[in-house]
């Protein structure tokens, strides 16, 4: 009998939780229609060969003009659809003022409490809230300074 064929793994998307001085960048979407208006990470999907820290590095150049350290993941990966896998990385800016270049038609720095009044892609939800409890204005025990 001939074995069935591996699975395909899901292809990575890759997002930004940009932060600076206590808060974190999110980016309106403009398409499909479906998801007009929902916020997100800055990112997009990684290229066959590509690292996720260089693919979210491309990303943040084309969409938003910056240039950016990605740094550290945050913990988890949630599976968009049937054939992506989303996961989120912190990174910080090096260089430029992010602009919604490409994909997006706002921008805007969240506090913690901000963050959780917008209306996110659902699959962000554990990201974002994974950043209002470790972003904090200031560090103490079990918390972390991002
Ligand atoms: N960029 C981004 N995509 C997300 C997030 N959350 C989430 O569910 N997605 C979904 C939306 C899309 O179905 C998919 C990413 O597609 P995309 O259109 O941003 O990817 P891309 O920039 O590489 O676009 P393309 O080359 O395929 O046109 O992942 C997020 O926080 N950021």
């Amino acid at each position: 009998m001939t074995p069935a064929p591996a699975p395909t793994p899901p292809r990575v998307v890759v997002g930004a939780a940009l932060c600076s001085h206590g808060r974190f960048l999110a980016a309106r979407r403009t398409s499909p229609a479906a998801v007009a208006g929902r916020w997100e990470f800055p990112g997009g999907k990684v290229e066959p060969g590509e690292t996720e820290q260089a693919a979210l590095a491309r990303e943040l150049r084309e969409e938003l003009g910056v240039e950016a350290t990605v740094t550290a993941r945050v913990p988890g990966a949630w599976p968009v659809g049937e054939d992506l896998v989303l996961h989120i990385w912190l990174a910080r800016l090096t260089s430029g003022t992010p602009q919604p270049l490409q994909d997006h038609d706002a921008l805007r720095w969240l506090t913690p409490a901000e963050a959780l009044t917008l209306s996110w892609l659902p699959q962000d939800l554990p990201a974002v809230h994974w950043l209002t409890e470790h972003q904090t204005s200031s560090a103490g025990p079990g918390r972390e300074r991002i």
